[in-house]
């Protein structure tokens, strides 16, 4: 058996989807019909997938997905440091257009949990950068395992898809895992005062993949839209 089959057979056999769950959900101005799934046997929390049908969906493109990871204070209480909520919003925006999957992991603070997450900005606010701070805790830059959402998409009968992503960790770890990205779309990046320092060293240390997305000057608050075919640039696995 091929590595790629045998991580299918991982995903399709641990994991499987535990309940569909139809809510409306704002996005933009409007509310929009959506589902919520839960799964069984994945690791390190309640992971869901929200799937959001879209107005104008072709069936012959491959579904749109985000990885989304959790980020409390930007995603719910809209924090300056970070640009997580504004993200989490035009993911859905998209998705309300043109169909997709959102699958929003419970991996706080790249995965390091929202306490030890409090801690490192308290440590950024002395100077240090995003990464330094989390190893100034004796913990991993980055702990997180993008498997598991392979798994969540096997599960849900998905294995080719558009990824939205500027993360190239996302795309390799899919790629190992058996996901075919056919193509891959930038989000945007919201860049302030406040959080650029935070994303020019998520650039730095290449956690974001296009230098462009921070050299263009934008407004506060406003998204330095940029859509390129990042495939091109990328190896594919
Ligand atoms: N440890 C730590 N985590 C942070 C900090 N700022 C944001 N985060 C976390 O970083 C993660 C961002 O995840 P994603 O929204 O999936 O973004 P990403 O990994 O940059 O990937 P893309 O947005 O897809 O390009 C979330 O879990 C946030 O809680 C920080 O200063 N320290």
């Amino acid at each position: 058996m091929s590595y790629v089959a045998a991580q299918r057979m991982v995903g399709t056999s641990n994991t499987l989807c535990r309940a569909r769950n139809p809510v409306k959900i704002a996005i933009g101005d409007g509310q929009v019909p959506a589902e919520f799934l839960g799964f069984d046997g994945l690791e390190g929390g309640e992971h869901i997938a929200i799937r959001v049908p879209g107005r104008s969906s072709d069936p012959s493109q491959p579904i749109l997905v985000r990885l989304h990871s959790e980020c409390l204070t930007g995603d719910v209480f809209g924090s300056a440091r970070c640009d997580c909520g504004q993200q989490l919003h035009e993911a859905l925006a998209q998705m309300a257009e043109e169909g997709g999957v959102l699958l929003y992991l419970r991996q706080e603070g790249r995965g390091i949990g929202l306490y030890a997450k409090l801690e490192a900005y308290r440590l950024q606010d002395r100077g240090i950068d995003t990464y330094a701070a989390n190893r100034e805790l004796n913990l991993p830059e980055d702990a997180r395992d993008f498997g598991l959402a392979a798994q969540m998409l096997f599960a849900l009968n998905i294995d080719r898809i558009r990824l939205l992503t500027n993360n190239p960790e996302k795309v390799s770890q899919l790629r190992a895992a058996g996901i075919n990205i056919a193509a891959i779309r930038q989000t945007s990046v919201f860049v302030t005062d406040s959080n650029r320092a935070y994303l020019q060293a998520k650039l730095a240390h290449r956690h974001m993949l296009d230098p462009r997305l921070l050299s263009v000057p934008v407004p506060d608050g406003l998204a330095a839209t940029t859509e390129t075919a990042l495939a091109k640039v990328l190896p594919h696995g």
